[in-house]
């Protein structure tokens, strides 16, 4: 860590647990972006005392905080042995007191949808793609020994959409990008539509193409970056919300290079993540420590 204390004013430390010989710790701060107080969870492996290592953006699901993944996916041991920062932001804004923001688990609290809001009364508050993208990255960089150039994104289903656009609406700033049951196709699922309705207007507003990564695939022109999604084949949203198979064809008729794993019975919970944690992290890997 810095010892910058204008940088470290901002940040107060909520928990620390040595974990994997590195720590494991959740911050708060206020967010200029979202204009409320948000909690990130970032853990440091070992060699982050010594210096500057890479580090992977998670972008967890519905109804999640900065909590699930951290608690869930045993991350913390595989970060450790590649000697990798992990960085997992909660979902949305909270507490902002708009009218209906926590009337459902799939909109408003826990549900940012990684976008920025156009419409009223969300786009004040709800920017999570600038908060993910740009505010939680400088913070993250100014404040610990993480490497601006070797980055990389990861994430679940509304996380797993998030890490997509994130990566397709910024070329070049991530290595590589990886999911989880992903919301491939947003625009055609009801979680995807009833979000992109509220947060950026009726379909025929011809917004959500711009952040909808089956559609922005099409239009990617910057340097190569690899994209894994997994998907189980036992998930039950599959085929009402996630769509990967849109996105790997848009994928192919742009030669976007895709690999899709197909996991025979597995679901969309963190049983599953959990399984499969440790290929996605040497995934990244393979390209961060290049
Ligand atoms: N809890 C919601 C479902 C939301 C959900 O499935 N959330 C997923 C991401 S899309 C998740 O990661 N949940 C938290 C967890 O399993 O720890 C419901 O009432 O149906």
């Amino acid at each position: 860590m810095t010892d910058s204390t204008d940088v470290m004013a901002a940040l107060n430390e909520v928990s620390s647990n040595r974990s994997f010989g590195g720590y494991q710790k959740v911050f708060s701060h206020d967010s200029k972006e979202l204009g409320c107080q948000m909690n990130f969870a970032i853990y440091l492996p070992p060699q982050a005392e010594d210096g500057e290592v890479p580090v992977v953006y998670w972008l967890s699901g519905l109804a999640c905080t900065e909590q699930n993944f951290i608690m869930k996916s045993g991350v913390q041991r595989y970060a450790s042995e590649h000697s990798i920062i992990v960085v997992a932001p909660d979902t949305s804004p909270r507490g902002c007191n708009i009218p209906g923001e926590d009337d459902s688990y799939d909109f408003g609290t826990g549900a940012g949808f990684y976008l920025d809001a156009t419409q009223e009364p969300w786009k004040k508050n709800y920017r999570m793609f600038s908060y993910v993208s740009r505010e939680l990255p400088e913070i993250v960089t100014s404040n610990f020994p993480a490497s601006k150039e070797r980055q990389s994104i990861m994430g679940h289903s509304m996380g797993g959409h998030g890490a997509l656009i994130c990566a397709l609406k910024n070329p070049g700033k991530y290595r590589s990008v990886s999911t989880f049951a992903a919301i491939c196709n947003p625009s055609v699922g009801n979680w995807g539509q009833k979000a992109f309705s509220g947060y950026l207007g009726p379909v025929e507003s011809k917004s959500w193409a711009d952040w909808d990564a089956t559609e922005l695939v099409k239009k990617y022109s910057g340097p190569p970056v690899e994209i894994l999604l997994d998907q189980g084949k036992a998930d039950p949203r599959l085929e009402t919300d996630l769509f990967p198979e849109n996105f790997v064809r848009a994928c192919k008729e742009s030669e976007i290079p895709v690999i899709l794993h197909m996991r025979d019975g597995y679901d969309h919970s963190y049983y599953y993540i959990a399984t499969f944690i440790e290929e996605h992290i040497k995934h990244h890997v393979k390209y961060l420590h290049a």
